[in-house]
């Protein structure tokens, strides 16, 4: 089983490396193996090769079973032109596969209710899931520039959807729901666009085909709130790919962390992609400060979807949860009476929770 690692700029080498460790436990005393193999992307690609996506890592994460990703970009080069940008390289990956289903799960680990900022009635029994469409929206659309107008600069982009671009994650977002608690909400901005409005029709004629499942539709402003005051009211959230990318991150806090948060990036048929939702993080790079554990269960989400090892997933997860019962913290998840780890001691105390769970 072949695992691209592409770990990319600030901490996601730091995380990717501990996600590394865990897959390693897994494989020890007879475990499944895996042929890891690494590739540069993100602003170290562009230093190295002037292209955060060079040909030779598109063409290995195209070949692989399953790509563990880490993060792309740093607060210099995403303000360049699109092409010389880190993150722009993993648009363009996401965009290559096919990449349109981006599951990130929201689960409130109840040994960490006392490690958020929000009160513990609050958050106690989150379970969601936010599915972002991934490969379309105001990110991709054409036309997109600037320019100067009347001697004034001028910027525009194109927000975008075809109704196959909506069908098929709603499909997607419906069949995660008949497998969880039946309860779908598209969040979209129809009193106001055009896209929108496509997209609950579409959202509307799918749900014809899923009875059994509960539609509801919300707006994106009123979601961002309701996500905070009852998150417990949310099953699945289907949505498009720049309302996604911002409820993910504020829905991260309902878990304490935005490294708590791992997302799984997928299209049904080809290699998957997993990478935690948070960035580059500069302000902690090279501290040992990164919270390695959205990493490591991103690559539990690679085992249970790509390589189809649900066992060995689930034993992960339980490796994560041991640790955080056991009292270990990064930082960013501090409480008082807990044990302060760095990254790397925390990925070690995963890896070694693995290997004694195996026996
Ligand atoms: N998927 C990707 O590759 C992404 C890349 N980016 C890029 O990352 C860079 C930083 O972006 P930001 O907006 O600051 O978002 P960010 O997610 O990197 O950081 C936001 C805040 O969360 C903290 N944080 C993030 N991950 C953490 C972890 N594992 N443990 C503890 N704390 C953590 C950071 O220290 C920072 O205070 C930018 O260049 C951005 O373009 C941003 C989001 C996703
Ligand atoms: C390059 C960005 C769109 C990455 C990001 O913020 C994300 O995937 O959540
Ligand atoms: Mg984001």
């Amino acid at each position: 089983m072949k695992i691209a690692v592409l770990a990319g700029d600030g901490i996601g080498p730091e995380v990717t490396a501990q996600a590394v460790k865990a897959l390693r436990a897994i494989s020890a005393n007879n475990g499944p193996q895996f042929e890891m193999a690494e590739a540069p992307i993100g602003d170290a690609a562009f230093n190295q090769h002037g292209d955060p996506l060079p040909p030779s890592t598109a063409e290995m994460a195209a070949k692989a079973d399953a790509i563990l990703f880490g993060a792309a970009g740093t607060y210099e080069s995403d303000l360049r032109p699109a092409e010389q940008r880190g993150g722009h390289g993993l648009l363009r990956l996401r965009k290559q596969l096919d990449l349109y289903a981006n599951f990130r799960p929201v689960f409130a680990f109840p040994e960490l209710l006392g490690a958020s900022s929000l009160k513990r009635e609050a958050i106690e029994g989150v379970d969601l899931v936010v599915l972002r469409e991934l490969t379309s929206d105001i990110y991709f659309g054409t036309p997109r520039g600037r320019g100067v107008e009347n001697g004034q600069r001028h910027a525009w982009n194109t927000m975008r959807y075809t109704e196959a671009e909506v069908a098929r994650v709603m499909r997607a977002g419906f069949e995660a729901a008949r497998k969880r608690r039946r309860q779908l909400c598209s969040v979209d901005k129809a009193n106001v666009l055009e896209t929108s409005q496509l997209w609950r029709e579409v959202a509307i004629e799918v749900a014809r085909d899923y009875p059994d499942v509960e539609l509801r539709h919300e707006y994106v402003d009123a979601v961002s709130m309701h996500l905070i005051r009852r998150p417990r009211d949310f099953d699945v959230i289907v949505t498009g790919n720049i309302f996604g990318d911002i409820l993910s991150d504020a829905a991260a806090m309902l878990t304490g962390s935005i490294g708590m948060l791992p997302s799984a990036s997928l299209n049904g048929e080809g290699v998957g992609l997993f990478e935690p939702v948070h960035g580059s993080a500069p302000d902690i790079a090279g501290k040992d400060l990164a919270n390695p554990l959205a990493s490591i269960l991103s690559a539990a989400l690679l085992l249970r979807h790509s390589l189809k090892l649900e066992a060995e997933a689930a034993l992960m997860e339980k490796a994560v949860r041991q640790v955080l019962a056991e009292g270990y913290r990064t930082g960013d998840i501090m409480e008082e009476g807990a044990t302060r780890l760095g990254t790397e001691a925390m990925g070690d105390a995963v890896a070694q929770a693995i290997l004694k769970l195996k026996g």
